[in-house]
């Protein structure tokens, strides 16, 4: 079952940047992943399906209704965001900044405690609940975006580079338990990545942008190729397959 779509969806921030996607879709407990070049355009896409940017034309349909029939609060329980940068001008905590995850559920039982406090265990962000979220490091802030995103419990979780600042350890740890989401919880994973080997190990299926259009998307195995990987992003690299999962992995030539 199609969880999201999107149809003739058109938008430009003025005459430098058009966004032009003819259609786009995520299954039920799909994890799809989106990658290209710097600028072209997967942010955007990201910021359109959360209205903090206003469509010049098409649909996005969730769950087969319109995204503009949703109320914000019915929004929030079908899709949760981990932003590329998130800011705050208040000295919110850890746990602040986490618990409001909960706010489209309104209510401050113990359930939501308990469930606040299972998904801090998980990505070890209970161990500094008491910080000021302002003066974490990036990958501390990022694991914190992250496990707002999964106490919200929303159907679609979109994820714009959730790893980029994340150390090894934890970038494995987290992407491990977004994946789990996908498989255990049927949830749906949007995620953007600038890391192709990442994006290539834990997706069921890429769209691949470029100058604001969906260039080719697929399974990794069809459309991660050297060929391609020379036209989007004009490296020399070699495609070899992952040992374990036969996904392909992207090696620089030199
Ligand atoms: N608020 C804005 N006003 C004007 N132009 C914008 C705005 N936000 C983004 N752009 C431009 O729109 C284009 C697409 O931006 P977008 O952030 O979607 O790219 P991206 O593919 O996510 O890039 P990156 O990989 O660098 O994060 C870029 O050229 C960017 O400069």
């Amino acid at each position: 079952m199609k969880i999201l779509e999107i149809k003739n969806l058109k938008f430009s921030y003025n005459e430098h940047f058009k966004l032009n996607i003819d259609y786009m879709y995520i299954e039920k407990g799909e994890f799809v992943s989106i990658i290209g070049p710097n600028g072209s355009g997967k942010t955007t896409v990201l910021k359109l399906l959360t209205n903090l940017e206003k469509k010049d034309n098409g649909e996005i349909i969730i769950n087969k209704k319109n995204i503009e029939n949703y109320s914000k609060k019915e929004l929030f329980k079908k899709i949760s965001v981990v932003p590329q940068e998130f800011f705050t001008s208040f000295d919110f905590t850890v746990e602040n900044i986490i618990s409001s995850g909960r706010i489209p559920y309104e209510t401050l039982f113990s359930k939501d405690e308990e469930i606040i406090e299972e998904v801090m265990q998980r990505t070890n962000t209970w161990t500094f609940k008491d910080r000021i979220y302002n003066y974490l490091s990036g990958g501390e802030k990022q694991r914190v975006m992250l496990t707002r995103a999964l106490v919200q419990d929303a159907d679609i979780l979109l994820l714009d580079e959730f790893v980029s600042q994340i150390d090894p350890g934890y970038t494995q740890q987290l992407i491990r338990m977004v994946k789990e989401e996908s498989i255990e919880k049927n949830k749906s994973v949007l995620s953007i990545f600038h890391d192709v080997n990442l994006a290539s190990l834990y997706s069921d299926r890429i769209y691949i942008f470029k100058d604001g259009r969906i260039k080719y998307s697929g399974k990794p195995e069809k459309i991660i190729t050297e060929k391609i990987m020379k036209e989007i992003f004009n490296i020399e690299c070699i495609i070899v397959k992952h040992p374990i999962k036969n996904k392909p992995q992207v090696i620089f030539e030199y």
